[in-house]
């Protein structure tokens, strides 16, 4: 985005820092939830920059803080305190209105459960983010991008009529017709077949290294997380580690030892 298209866009929102290569940043971020005795520290204190046209998964134990990390990193939830600076935007400083718009004009998103609206072609389901921007959507930009995961040959399909595969290739075309600046996805290969989910994430892959966009992924699989450039570790809430180039061995390893540590309370 230039700055004038975000000045327009958010107007004092912008971060003074807009041209930094770090286009998703987390400072110090908290998140409790609930209160007093039933309180739950679901992240405590992240700091973490992610730089543009990066590719980076997001593992860790079961309750350690993924699921709430990318809803913080999105805006789709607000951190207790700490900050989260996305795109040059402070996202404190928006109010939800300015959060939607942002979330819909700069941000992905990929779901496991691939989420679809099952009445609408597959050409109108990759529209979708266009039209909620107010925006009609430009039909050789729906084609080129559905042509780009494969699909080209599926337009008037309904997703009822696809593979679980083809289903996460429309999700994806979905999260790219809008470029947004970065992309998250939440388990995008968790219902997939090992081929399939590795098709997937070979599209994933192409978005970074082909269109220079920056992806997010929390996943459980060693193998899904081998194709990101860099693998962050959360354990109880914390950053607990980072892997570069990761290979499926090393982060497999890894897992097992913060498995391990998490069951017997040792990072707390
Ligand atoms: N809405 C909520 N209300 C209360 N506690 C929550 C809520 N959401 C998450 N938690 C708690 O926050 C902690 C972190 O949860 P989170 O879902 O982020 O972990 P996760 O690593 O994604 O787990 P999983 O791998 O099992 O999906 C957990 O202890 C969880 O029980």
């Amino acid at each position: 985005m230039t700055n004038d298209m975000r000045e327009a866009l958010l107007g004092d929102g912008a971060d003074a820092e807009s041209g930094s290569a770090e286009v998703v940043r987390l400072e110090s971020v908290r998140k409790v939830y609930g209160g007093g005795k039933n309180a739950v520290v679901a992240l405590d204190g992240v700091s973490v920059g992610l730089r543009k046209g990066s590719f980076t998964a997001v593992m860790g134990p079961s309750g350690s803080g993924k699921s709430t990390f990318l809803q913080c990193a999105a805006g789709l939830d607000r951190p207790t305190s700490g900050a989260v600076v996305l795109d040059g935007v402070r996202l404190a400083s928006l109010g939800e209105n300015r959060l939607t718009r942002l979330r819909r004009e700069r941000i992905g998103f990929v779901f496991q459960s691939f989420n679809l609206l099952p009445a609408l072609t597959v050409r109108d389901n990759v529209g979708l983010p266009l039209r909620l921007a107010g925006r009609r959507p430009d039909r050789a930009a729906v084609e080129e991008v559905l042509e780009r995961v494969g699909l080209g040959g599926r337009l008037r399909s309904r997703p009822g009529e696809l593979s679980g595969g083809q289903q996460q290739r429309v999700a994806i075309a979905r999260a790219l017709i809008t470029r947004p600046a970065v992309i998250f996805g939440d388990e995008p290969t968790g219902a997939l077949d090992t081929a399939t989910a590795r098709e997937v994430l070979a599209l994933l892959r192409e978005a970074v290294e082909g269109a220079g966009q920056t992806v997010v992924m929390v996943t459980h699989d060693p193998v899904a997380a081998a194709h990101a450039d860099r693998v962050l570790f959360l354990a109880d809430g914390r950053v607990d580690g980072e892997i570069l180039r990761p290979s499926v061995e090393r982060v497999a390893e890894r897992m097992t030892r913060l498995g391990a540590a998490g069951a017997n309370g040792a990072n707390r």
